[in-house]
């Protein structure tokens, strides 16, 4: 459904050309639910905006169900790690959450359901009226999923949505994201710089590499679908997934890369 082919990006700076991503290879099915973690600068951020068409990549591209991606594409959407700012703080809630629909002209009927299944999927329709700020930080960041889902995409991407929100919350976020995900059968590409929750999380973890970026392991996580905060992160293989995750980063780090890294799917 989304391949990306020798993705590479060069941005120009005074201080002369940083080329934040190399050459990336990977797929992702349609319905995977895959994790993105690499070394802090390896250039996640960087590959969800060419991803999500908010960017030119240097050289590569991005094709979303085999179309190339030259701008924003109508099916995807992105949910950020600053939902203060991704949130309009003079619209109330349900009036955020409808606003990609009314630009896309759905009609009011249609919005007004869309919206509220959106609101019901993250349990926050008891607060429609509200205005973001009148919420607590896990809540405001629960409105940007809403808008996200109602705008029914079929590619979600999500660049660290719960770095800025308390452990508590984010568990409880993890397993809504999980939850949301089987539910619509949408396609999830989730960056994260918490190694347990790409394990927690992911049917699969991309691990990236440090600077100039490829990909460092494409990695299957091979636990039960059936996930819970206290069960899953007590199994064996958790730990042992966790482990290796670990220290593949740590060797990132180091510029360290396995036989076969970059070379792509
Ligand atoms: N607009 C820009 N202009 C110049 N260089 C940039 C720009 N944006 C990012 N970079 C550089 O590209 C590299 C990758 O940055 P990017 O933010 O994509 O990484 P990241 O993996 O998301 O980082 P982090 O995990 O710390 O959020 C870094 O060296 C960064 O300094």
């Amino acid at each position: 459904m989304l391949s990306v082919r020798g993705l590479k990006k060069v941005y120009q700076t005074d201080g002369g050309e940083v080329e934040a991503v190399r050459s990336l290879n990977f797929d992702l099915r349609p319905g995977e639910l895959a994790c993105l973690v690499g070394p802090s600068g390896s250039g996640k951020t960087t590959l969800l905006k060419c991803i999500s068409g908010l960017m030119s990549p240097t050289a590569g591209e991005v094709r979303l169900n085999g179309e190339p991606v030259v701008g924003p594409p109508k099916k995807m959407a992105v949910v950020f790690q600053e939902y203060g700012r991704s949130l309009f703080p003079w619209m109330r809630v349900r009036e955020n959450v409808e606003l990609p629909l009314k630009n896309q002209g759905v009609p009011k009927a249609e919005r007004d359901r869309l919206v509220e299944e959106a609101l019901e999927a993250v349990g926050l329709s008891h607060v429609p009226l509200s205005y973001p700020w009148q919420l607590s930080g896990g809540m405001q960041q629960r409105v940007a999923i809403a808008r996200a889902i109602a705008y029914q995409p079929e590619v979600l991407l999500m660049d660290e949505p719960f770095a800025a929100v308390d452990a508590q919350t984010r568990a409880d976020l993890e397993d809504l994201i999980r939850t949301i995900w089987k539910k619509l059968g949408v396609t999830v590409l989730f960056v994260t710089h918490d190694i347990d929750e790409s394990v927690y999380l992911g049917e699969r973890v991309i691990i990236l590499s440090s600077s100039p970026t490829v990909v460092q392991e494409d990695l299957v996580i091979d636990l039960p679908a059936e996930r819970d905060q206290l069960n899953t992160r007590t199994l064996p293989r958790f730990t042992e997934l966790r482990h290796h995750v670990y220290e593949q980063i740590q060797l990132a780090k180091k510029g360290i890369r396995p036989a076969g890294a970059g070379e792509g799917v």
